[in-house]
């Protein structure tokens, strides 16, 4: 099946640029290129990576609807992307090309291998990394209040991410400083939403994702996300601290809504 939608994808960006498969996810299919699809290869993008995000045709799915379905997604995100860029301090990564048609976004590539070859440097494998000998320091702490601040820029501008696991959070390393920038990818299910409950399920599916993987540390972790996202709110004043109240109670809301379910069934 792989092989068949590498096919399609060659067809669409050209023979030759080189594609390699990095991930087959429900949604999209997606692949690294060292190939900009309008820069000259010179120096400037010499040893550069790029992403090639393709979301496959469903064959179940009635073609005219397939391809109204392909388009509205792949459009989706890349407006929400190209919105979310203008945020000042959130970090997505940057739109570099869309084909609407065929269903390809073509998006700047973010992060690199952990060190002691502790996989690629998303919040799950960041987290593991320093479970095993430091999983309080202050490199995890620092790294945690700023995903929170991303969240939290996020939300404040009413935005949701619709999926906010931490496979979906990718760490940079800073250029400035020594620690790690989040950054937030995969947007296919985000939206506009000002709703406190959009943002409360937001925070619980990432409460629930470092929960499922860290549970002997969890708590702490998701409470220092807490305290980054709350920073954020509490930085606008009295209005602010309003609508932080009324999101975090609606978190606590739906995180009992997940308990009952999870005991129920
Ligand atoms: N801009 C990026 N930079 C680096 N890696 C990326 C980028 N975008 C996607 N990836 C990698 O590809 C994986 C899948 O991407 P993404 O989550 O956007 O697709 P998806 O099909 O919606 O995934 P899933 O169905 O697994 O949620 C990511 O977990 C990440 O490892």
């Amino acid at each position: 099946m792989s092989e068949e939608i590498t096919g399609q994808v060659r067809t669409y960006v050209t023979d030759n640029i080189p594609i390699t498969l990095i991930s087959q996810g429900a949604e999209a299919v997606v692949y690294t290129t060292p190939i900009h699809p309008y820069l000259p290869i010179d120096d400037s993008t010499k040893g550069e990576k790029y992403i090639i995000k393709y979301r496959p045709h469903k064959r179940y799915r009635h073609p005219s609807i397939d391809q109204a379905l392909t388009k509205h997604r792949t459009v989706g995100e890349a407006r929400l992307l190209s919105k979310l860029s203008q945020i000042e301090g959130l970090q997505v990564p940057k739109l570099i090309a869309c084909d609407v048609y065929n269903g390809c976004l073509w998006l700047e590539f973010l992060g690199q291998d952990l060190p002691q070859g502790a996989g690629f440097s998303n919040l799950k494998n960041f987290l593991w990394m320093h479970a095993a000998n430091d999983p309080y320091s202050n490199v995890v702490r620092e790294t945690l209040l700023k995903v929170g601040h991303q969240i939290g820029l996020l939300h404040w501008n009413n935005y949701t991410h619709g999926d906010l696991t931490s496979s979906n959070i990718v760490l940079v390393r800073s250029q400035i400083v020594d620690g790690w920038e989040p950054h937030l990818i995969d947007f296919g299910l985000g939206s506009v939403s000002s709703m406190v409950e959009d943002k409360g399920v937001d925070l619980y599916v990432l409460e629930r994702a470092i929960m499922s993987t860290h549970s002997e540390f969890a708590d702490k972790y998701n409470a220092w996300i807490i305290e980054g996202f709350s920073n954020v709110y509490k930085l606008q004043g009295k209005a602010g601290q309003k609508k932080l109240d009324e999101l975090l109670k609606r978190f606590a809301e739906v995180r009992m809504r997940g308990r009952k379910r999870t005991m129920i069934g």
